[in-house]
């Protein structure tokens, strides 16, 4: 996932100038005490996208070196070094999608692309504690998967759905950097954010759920080098910096689709986010049980409460009502058992969700089958949460 740091001979700033090549915008490397690293990037006024993608690469690149702890770019033709963070001007070929409107007297668009503040960088940064809970989101549920293409992102998508349909002010946050999902899930491909007067993101609304993804900040054209403090960065900037609620109107639930696995990632933000609880998806199968168990001993260590498993891809019923197990059977409540947690749900292979995944109209939002599976599963995660010692108010309340 993540590449090693590669011990080099030479001083570190010759180390960063090889780690970088020789680009005419590299403008100056300054190394400071305890491996701190400016780079001096010439950004192109015109062309912000590019430059975002050269700053983004490059502070990845430096950050790879070995003895490097913190890296910042600075781009001379855009910001003076200190100045407060702006929202990036409009890309000339951001048009409003279908689900957002003129901004309003106050915002700004972000284009693809946008810069990450300094404050969120600062955030990202390895050591650094988050887990204050924060102002204006009640409770964060995480939704995990140890393995990647088991349904987690398409179960994330449809809790939120139901969660929404249910009233409840529901945000999605798809930190699922190797593969946003959300933006064509939800069928918000064309979304930019814009930002609120206060330079915050506002998150972007269909079907009733405020969503943000690094799907819609990063050009799909652009370098996807979103490493280790990077990452953490977008994901801490799409959490704190954006306004998903306030004190006195919060966010009832905001769920993270987090990226699969148990790497670095995934393990920042269980470390450094204020989650309120986790959920494991996962299918029947045997060797993605042996990852749930991973993804439990992850969330144990880091001390995330899990409310349970959410089995996937169960089976598949055929139109005589056969149930065919394809992917095994029972292996998820083996597996909760195990891990003495409840099965939260299990969920058949249908073809609505797929095809609501697929065009950008989650399965929970409408009113077949499947969206009464969700709204069971919701009801459940629920329950769980409200279980929970460590619960902030107000309490979830099912009224069916
Ligand atoms: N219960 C289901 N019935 C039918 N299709 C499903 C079901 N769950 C997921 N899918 C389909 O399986 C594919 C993978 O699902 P999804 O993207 O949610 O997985 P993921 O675990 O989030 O993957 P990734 O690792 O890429 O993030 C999608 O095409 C989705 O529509």
């Amino acid at each position: 996932m993540f590449r090693r740091k590669q011990r080099q001979s030479g001083s570190l700033e010759e180390r960063v100038r090889a780690a970088l090549g020789t680009p005419e915008w590299l403008q100056g490397v300054r190394v400071q005490d305890g491996g701190r690293v400016t780079l001096i990037l010439e950004g192109d006024p015109g062309d912000l996208e590019s430059s975002e993608a050269r700053r983004i690469e490059a502070e990845a690149r430096a950050m790879n070196v070995a003895d490097v702890t913190e890296v910042r770019a600075m781009l001379t033709a855009e910001r003076p070094a200190g100045s407060a963070p702006q929202a990036a001007a409009p890309a000339a070929h951001a048009h409003p999608s279908p689900t957002q409107s003129a901004p309003k007297p106050g915002q700004r668009r972000v284009s693809k692309g946008a810069r990450l503040s300094d404050e969120a960088i600062t955030q990202g940064q390895p050591g650094q504690s988050t887990t204050d809970r924060i102002p204006g989101i009640s409770r964060i549920l995480v939704v995990a998967s140890a393995k990647g293409g088991v349904g987690k992102s398409t179960v994330a998508v449809n809790l939120a759905a139901a969660f929404a349909k249910l009233g409840l002010k529901t945000g999605l946050l798809d930190a699922d950097i190797y593969g946003p999902s959300a933006p064509t899930m939800l069928g918000t491909g064309d979304a930019s954010p814009e930002t609120d007067a206060a330079g915050k993101l506002i998150p972007v609304e269909a079907h009733g759920i405020h969503s943000l993804s690094i799907g819609y900040l990063s050009d799909p054209d652009a370098p996807m080098i979103w490493r280790g403090p990077i990452v953490m960065s977008a994901i801490t900037q799409m959490l704190n910096d954006a306004a998903w609620g306030t004190p006195r109107d919060p966010l009832d639930l905001l769920i993270i689709d987090t990226p699969p696995g148990t790497g670095d990632a995934q393990l920042a933000i269980a470390q450094k986010v204020p989650v309120t609880a986790a959920v494991l998806v996962t299918t029947p199968q045997e060797v993605a049980l042996a990852d749930v168990r991973r993804g439990a001993a992850m969330f144990a260590k880091t001390a995330v409460p899990v409310l349970g498993v959410v089995e996937t891809m169960s089976w598949f019923e055929d139109p005589a009502g056969n149930r065919h197990h394809i992917m095994g059977e029972g292996g998820g409540k083996t597996i909760a058992d195990a891990l003495g947690l409840p099965l939260l749900g299990q969920l058949p292979i249908l073809n609505e969700i797929r095809e609501g995944g697929d065009s950008g109209k989650p399965a929970a939002t409408g009113d077949g089958p499947s969206a009464k599976l969700f709204h069971e599963l919701s009801r459940s995660v629920a329950l769980n949460l409200d279980n929970l010692q460590t619960k902030a108010p107000p309490k979830i309340i099912f009224e069916d």
